[in-house]
């Protein structure tokens, strides 16, 4: 039986692995740990199976699978001091493909050291015109739509950018992974057959799922783990509590003989940390409960990249919105998609993107210093994206200008009130605390609207959010950035590693925790700065690596 919901015919309580978290580091360490038929894995997640259904499998849809939808962790940010003391929606998947369902010092860490697994990662496939020869790479399926499936905005765009040129100019042979990602290009989705691809699409398929060292249990919710304090002090901790969907009070146990590995996501792995007594000696007195080990940085200097939209209002019946609010399009659309897997709705939301570097003698710059980690590194990117962000309009069509901050210095923190594991989690994401991110974002605002004065929007842009606001004015554009900031979905840091065993991080550098026998952390909350652009493939490289350390040693 590859999927159990409850536990009658579970072959053990006792399994070499114990993988919490079935998104997108936990599909790939149990898939990677499994190959070994000698060893035994139960990989435990809180939400259902992954049913190939169209809201997850639509490329088109992902606008529409959170936040609030029944796969959501449903989590929400504290008021942000930052957004105008507004509170933002920080969706999690809740569903084996996790967050990549709903809709991503050591020399082993090293460009050189990574860039295999992230071969092992991915499989680029190229379009038909586009000279680039250098694919052929598995299991997650990557796409660039773009030349070859043309959405009506892109002809338009593409002109725009040879009239601003800059940080606009198109470059269509600039790779993300290049480590030179700058100018409009077209990204690479993970989207394969028109369809979305997932940790779950990707790394646990009906095969892997059969094989009969692995297990895995669904609707198991692990409220913590139970650490073994020796009498010399030494901690180990190879034991979960968990229960199955509403039956808290029956709490269950899973051992792992080898490792328990936590990888439920950068929310979760400290709040089940802090839960089990590990975290700020104070602050787990204050609520009760149990001190194991004093871990200050737990649930610290989290991370994310923020978004703020520009909508532009469009003369084109072409635009999502249409089938958004027209049910007999949408159906037709969706048989399409069904027969023949193409059309608009096997398209993603957004592939047209610009990745800008702000020269060196921008304000930004000139005032705060450079705080990106690579001399190459973009400061921020620009998404055009096909259809109005938010519930369907009446009328109107639009697209939608996608702002990212890649370099945030802006930090934030998580923490919980209580021992219950389904009580709130109190996050603070701490978006725009700094004043460099709100200058960064005014450049990139500015920059936008450069793009739009183009001559290629004629008769086609017939206004946008900007308008009306003086552009040269800071505290307009403050209002317009702090008024609407969001979460781009990407926090990670929150149990980071760091290479040096005295240094402040939760994790070494092969990502046990620090001082724990038995005990690893893979999954978002290890990445100690926050990845330009994504989140989901340097997860997925983290993993792949974790799975090979692991298999190493035991070797
Ligand atoms: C809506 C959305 C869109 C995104 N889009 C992109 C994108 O386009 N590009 C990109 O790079 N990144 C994107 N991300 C971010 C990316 O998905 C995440 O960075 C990545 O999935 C993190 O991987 P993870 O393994 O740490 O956690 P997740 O993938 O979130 O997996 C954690 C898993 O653990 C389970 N779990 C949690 N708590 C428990 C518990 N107590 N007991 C048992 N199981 C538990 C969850 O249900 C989930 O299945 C998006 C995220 C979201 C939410």
């Amino acid at each position: 039986m590859p999927i159990y919901e409850t536990t009658d015919s579970l072959p053990s309580s006792t399994f070499d692995f114990v993988v919490v978290g079935a998104g997108a580091a936990g599909s790939v360490l149990a898939h990677r740990l499994s190959e070994d038929t000698n060893v035994t894995v139960l990989l435990l997640e809180a939400g259902p199976a992954y049913k190939e259904q169209p809201d997850l499998a639509i490329p088109s849809f992902c606008r529409i699978a959170s936040p609030f939808t029944q796969r959501d962790w449903k989590y929400m940010s504290t008021e942000q001091k930052g957004l105008n003391g507004r509170v933002v929606p920080l969706p999690r998947g809740r569903v084996v493909g996790g967050s990549t369902a709903l809709n991503t010092g050591d020399d082993g860490w090293s460009w050189d050291k990574i860039r295999p697994y992230m071969e092992k990662n991915e499989k680029l496939i190229i379009p038909v015109d586009e000279p680039n020869p250098s694919g052929g790479r598995e299991p997650v399926e990557l796409r660039r739509i773009g030349i070859n499936y043309p959405q009506p905005y892109h002809e338009r765009l593409l002109r725009a950018s040879d009239e601003v040129k800059g940080g606009f100019a198109y470059s269509p042979s600039t790779s993300v992974n290049s480590g030179h990602p700058h100018g409009l290009t077209f990204w690479p989705t993970s989207i394969k057959n028109g369809t979305r691809s997932s940790a779950a699409s990707a790394y646990l398929t009906p095969e892997v799922l059969a094989r009969p060292n692995l297990h895995l249990l669904v609707n198991a919710h692990v409220a913590r783990v139970v650490p073994d304090v020796a009498p010399d002090g030494r901690i180990s901790c190879k034991t979960v509590e968990y229960f199955l969907e509403g039956q808290q009070n029956h709490l269950l146990r899973a051992n792992a003989q080898k490792d328990l590995i936590l990888s439920p996501g950068a929310f979760a792995t400290p709040a089940i940390l802090m839960r089990s007594g590990f975290g700020n000696k104070e602050h787990l007195a204050s609520i009760g409960i149990q001190l194991v080990k004093d871990v200050p940085a737990l649930g610290k200097r989290m991370i994310d990249h923020p978004w703020l939209g520009i909508t532009l209002t469009v003369d084109d019946k072409a635009t999502a919105d249409e089938w958004m609010r027209d049910e007999k399009l949408r159906e037709e659309l969706l048989h399409q998609w069904q027969v023949t897997k193409s059309g608009p709705l096997s398209a993603p939301v957004g592939n047209l993107f610009a990745q800008v570097r702000l020269p060196e003698d921008s304000f930004a710059i000139q005032k705060y210093g450079d705080t990106s980690s690579e001399k190459n590194t973009p400061n921020y990117f620009a998404a055009f994206c096909n259809g109005f962000f938010g519930p369907p309009r009446e009328l109107g069509n639009y697209l939608t200008v996608v702002i990212s901050l890649l370099t945030p210095i802006s930090r934030g923190s998580l923490t919980i009130t209580s021992a219950d594991p389904l009580a709130a989690t109190v996050i603070d994401c701490g978006y725009l605390t700094e004043e460099h991110d709100v200058a960064i974002y005014r450049t990139a605002i500015r920059d936008v609207a450069r793009v739009l004065r183009a001559e290629a929007w004629k008769d086609y842009v017939l206004g946008h959010t900007l308008d009306g606001i003086n552009l040269d004015d800071d505290a307009a554009l403050d209002t317009y950035i702090r008024s609407g900031a969001m979460s781009l979905y990407h926090n990670v840091a929150t149990a980071r590693m760091d290479t040096k065993s005295e240094g402040p991080g939760v994790v070494e550098s092969k990502l046990r925790v620090k001082d724990v026998d038995g005990l690893r952390i893979v999954d978002a909350s290890v990445l100690p700065f926050i990845p330009a652009a994504t989140t989901q493939a340097p997860v997925y490289v983290v993993a792949e690596r974790a799975a090979d350390l692991i298999k190493s040693r035991r070797a």
